[in-house]
């Protein structure tokens, strides 16, 4: 069997897998707050960057730092952890990536989405020179961005003051993501996004806008998709309501040309992509332009050049200074080796909103799979379910499980030290008192004898007063992470989002997984396929099993 680009055999991986048991097994016990008895392990767990050119990081205007000292992760472990990253092959492999080798094994196909955030870089795939189709359509972008939000193309009834992404999972993820994260930066026309099949999706979203003064995105990277080719086709019957030439107010973004083509999209209104650049990865191309067009090209540049950034870290740094290895080094610890199947991404920003979503399709599309590049079952467990909300709002809902619950759910915080609102500068006050409190409460908890002294205070006695003190007790020694930034511009964001894919192809080289695939999306397309028929008056096949035949009976019943 071959093995993978510089992973080492299987015995010599088992023997580090093993050896990270055994530290588990032994720091298990270990209150997280004995570590900090060391005064330097603040500052030895954590790892700063500061991914600006050379002149503005004097000024420390986009550092970022992770600090990962809430962990039991401690000196020895993370010698361990960076022996089985090195061990997986991870810097042979990031540097096949790079170089355009066909690391997408089971669709035979390359991974260079960084490109798309380095446009004046040098990549070749198979000996051809990728980079000129990519600037030329970067460049088209650019002049279609302006013109758009300059008013040089309008609609029929005057210049564009909406636009509307039709596309779902990478062609709606990312920009949804993103247009809401930089909200502060938008001066162009409003964005909106169609995703869902469900009708309810299109029919309340195009409610109150002008199909006259209205641009149609069409995002889908094979054009095919259902979701997305049926909501284009709803579109478009409600623009031609009113618009004598609908086809003139849409826009695809596909890397299927004869497809728009068929959809009726002149050439020069297409924004193509090659397939070395996935789905999920493609928010930094053509599937971006709504971002484009909301924060205007210059920023839009920026966001590209965080992202760069941290292409330029993750190629270069030593793997014990490298945020995203880093990163999939404290996940790979918590779900792989302390078996916590899950981890929340807790943003304490409001308009990071949608990046547990957005991190559900990059983590869990990426990662949540059974078999290894040679096609044997995984030895360990893969990818854990990735949730989450922005705090405070969590605080108020789910946080009590994280607290005081079962299953520990190692707990990943971001947030910004400066907001967007200096006139508020209260919310925001009490917004980072209350990140700090949380990684902090979930470290200490709260021993019986705090707790009995409350219940006291409380006025209970006795038998009732022990009752009542131990729903009181937190166990605390739970992990969390923190990522924190200055302010989340679009240089940032694109440094946060460069950070965890290259955090989750760090982990899928350690599990030995191909990150790039994602068959397991197919069967359920297929079976609906078939089912859509049936919900038409389509005779059944009799063997349909007997829970679909009822749930299609009670459909007809009440149809
Ligand atoms: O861009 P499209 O071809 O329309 O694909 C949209 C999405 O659907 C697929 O089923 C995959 O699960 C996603 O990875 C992809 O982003």
């Amino acid at each position: 069997m071959q093995r993978s680009i510089g992973r080492s055999n299987d015995v010599t991986l088992s023997t580090i897998w093993e050896r990270l048991d055994a530290q588990a097994g032994r720091v298990a016990t270990r209150p997280l707050t004995a570590l900090f008895e060391d005064r330097g392990r603040a500052a030895a767990f954590s790892v700063r960057f500061a991914g600006q050119s050379a002149a503005a990081a004097a000024t420390d205007a986009e550092e970022m730092l992770f600090d990962f000292s809430k962990t039991n992760i401690d000196e020895e472990t993370l010698e361990l952890l960076i022996e089985l990253a090195i061990a997986a092959g991870v810097q042979a492999r990031r540097d096949a990536m790079f170089a355009g080798r066909r690391i997408n094994e089971t669709e035979g196909r390359a991974v260079l989405h960084s490109a798309l955030r380095n446009p004046e870089g040098k990549v070749a795939l198979d000996g051809r020179d990728v980079m000129p189709g990519l600037r030329e359509t970067l460049l088209r972008m650019r002049g279609f961005a302006r013109e758009i939000r300059g008013g040089g193309i309008c609609g029929q009834g005057g210049p564009i003051a909406d636009v509307v992404n039709i596309g779902i999972g990478g062609s709606d993820l990312g920009p949804a993501m993103a247009c809401l994260a930089l909200a502060p930066y938008h001066d162009g026309p409003r964005c909106h996004f169609i995703s869902n099949v469900d009708g309810a999706d299109a029919a309340d979203t195009l409610r109150g806008l002008d199909p006259e003064t209205t641009l149609v995105i069409v995002a889908s990277k094979t054009f095919t998709t259902i979701e997305t080719m049926t909501n284009a086709e709803t579109v478009r019957g409600w623009m031609a309501a009113r618009v004598s030439e609908p086809g003139a107010q849409f826009v695809a973004l596909s890397s299927a040309l004869e497809k728009t083509a068929d959809f009726g999209i002149a050439p020069e209104r297409v924004f193509g992509f090659e397939d070395w650049v996935g789905g999920r990865y493609s928010v930094w191309g053509p599937i971006g332009l709504s971002l484009m067009i909301a924060i205007g090209p210059e920023r839009f540049d920026e966001f590209l050049a965080g992202g760069a950034a941290m292409d330029a870290h993750f190629r270069s740094a030593p793997l014990r200074a490298n945020l995203p290895v880093l990163l999939a080094l404290v996940g790979i610890w918590h779900a792989q080796v302390q078996g916590h199947a899950t981890r929340a991404v807790l943003p304490y920003d409001q308009r990071l909103a949608r990046l547990p979503a957005y991190l559900q399709q990059l983590e869990m599309e990426s990662n949540g799979k059974s078999v290894t590049m040679s096609g044997q079952a995984v030895s360990r467990p893969t990818g854990p379910v990735v949730w989450g909300e922005p705090g405070t709002n969590g605080q108020h809902a789910f946080y009590q499980l994280i607290h005081q619950g079962t299953q520990i759910v190692p707990c990943e915080f971001l947030v910004a030290a400066r907001g967007h609102e200096p006139e508020l500068a209260r919310h925001h006050r009490l917004l980072l008192a209350n990140v700090l409190a949380q990684s902090k409460a979930l470290m200490e908890g709260r021993g019986i004898k705090a707790a009995r002294a409350i219940a006291a205070k409380a006025g209970f006695q006795g038998d009732e007063l022990e009752r009542q003190a131990r729903h009181r007790v937190f166990p605390g020694n739970r992990p969390s992470t923190t990522l924190i930034y200055p302010q989340l511009t679009p240089r940032m964001l694109g440094q946060i989002v460069a950070l965890y894919e290259h955090r989750v192809f760090t982990e899928g080289v350690i599990l030995g997984i191909n990150s790039f695939d994602q068959w397991g999306v197919e069967l359920g397309k297929e079976l609906a396929n078939s089912l859509e028929p049936l919900l038409a008056g389509g005779a059944r096949h009799e063997t349909l099993d007997g829970s679909t035949a009822q749930l299609l009976d009670f459909i007809a019943a009440a149809g």
